[in-house]
């Protein structure tokens, strides 16, 4: 295995003024893109969309969140493994994450801030709101340039309808001395998207399909465009999602911040165009909440890749 901090991650611009200089550097960031996600399965977006007051805005409202007490960030459920409170796990004792289900709704996130903060908090519901949008567009962007690359924009169009996001807040608390310096074990998303957002303290690092770690520097116009495994079953094989982790090396707490997409109600084809006699077909049409039930049985968690054990051909 290689080890720490080799090769950097492409960095792809997606400002505004980047992307309004016509179809030519439209179709040159879609390129980027769908090299990025072919060599890497992620890539680094500088995206000015979300500004400095935002960033700091979020994390202050993560902040306020964490610290509620355990009782009642609890309360934060969900009928879909992990979309809820998850915190005080054995194996990673430093974790906790909440999950607020549809973020990009003024419904989402109130009913989650009024389970959190019964007499209400505008700031924290205002907040998430802009955030969740704002890189709910990034990750439309992403999926527009993937199937325009890819000649499957009517069989985006069809899944578009059916995205659903989570946003999901995560804090690691600092660690003691003798306890483990893992924060996240090494894992790949069950999502179809995920798009990633840290805060000065790093500790995020992404595996290279050479097998380095790469240690992902924290910015805040910085956001980790990443595959999760049902887009690899929707490419047939083509976009690969990484492998990655959190270690605290240092003393200080980190807080991180990640929108999720997933394909609800709806049996998820693979798209025709991107299977031929180079690419036979490597996965069946699937349903991706019924995907991630799977990853929550014993099966699913012990298998090597949950996703061809799922719906692989
Ligand atoms: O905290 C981070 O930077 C990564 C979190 C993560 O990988 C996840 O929630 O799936
Ligand atoms: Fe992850």
């Amino acid at each position: 295995m290689g080890s720490l901090t080799q090769p950097n991650l492409p960095v792809i611009d997606f400002s505004m003024e980047n992307l309004k200089c016509g179809a030519d550097s439209w179709a040159f960031t879609a390129n980027k893109v769908v090299l990025a996600l072919e060599e890497y399965g992620c890539f680094i977006a500088t995206y000015d969309k979300v500004s400095l007051d935002l960033h700091n805005a979020i994390f202050h409202a993560s902040k306020e969140l964490f610290d509620l007490p355990t009782e009642t960030k609890i309360k934060n459920t969900s009928k879909i493994p992990s979309h809820g409170y998850v915190g005080q796990e054995p194996i990673i004792p430093l974790y906790e994450g909440l999950g607020i289900e549809n973020p990009t709704t003024v419904e989402g996130v109130q009913t989650f801030t009024n389970l959190m903060w019964p007499s209400g908090n505008d700031f924290f519901c205002e907040t998430t709101l802009l955030f969740s949008r704002l890189v709910a567009e990034l990750d439309q962007m992403v999926m527009r340039m993937v199937s325009e690359s890819y000649r499957i924009e009517n069989d985006y169009e069809t899944v578009l309808e059916s995205t659903t996001y989570l946003l999901r807040l995560i804090k690691y608390r600092e660690r003691q001395t003798n306890e483990t310096n893992l924060g996240i074990v090494p894992h790949t998303d069950k999502s179809f998207m995920s798009i990633l957002h840290q805060r000065q303290v790093k500790g995020l690092e992404i595996k290279t399909k050479d097998g380095d770690w790469i240690l992902i520097e924290p910015s805040p116009s910085s956001f980790i465009v990443m595959a999760g495994d049902a887009c690899m079953a929707w490419t047939n094989g083509r976009i690969e999602p990484p492998s990655h982790r959190v270690i605290m090396r240092g003393s200080e707490e980190r807080y991180s911040l990640g929108l999720f997409t997933f394909f609800g109600d709806r049996i998820i084809q693979i798209p025709k165009e991107l299977v031929d006699d180079k690419h036979p077909l490597q996965f069946k049409p699937f349903d991706h909440y019924k995907f991630i039930d799977f990853y929550y049985t014993d099966e699913g968690r012990k298998s090597k890749c949950p996703i061809k054990d799922y719906c692989g051909v």
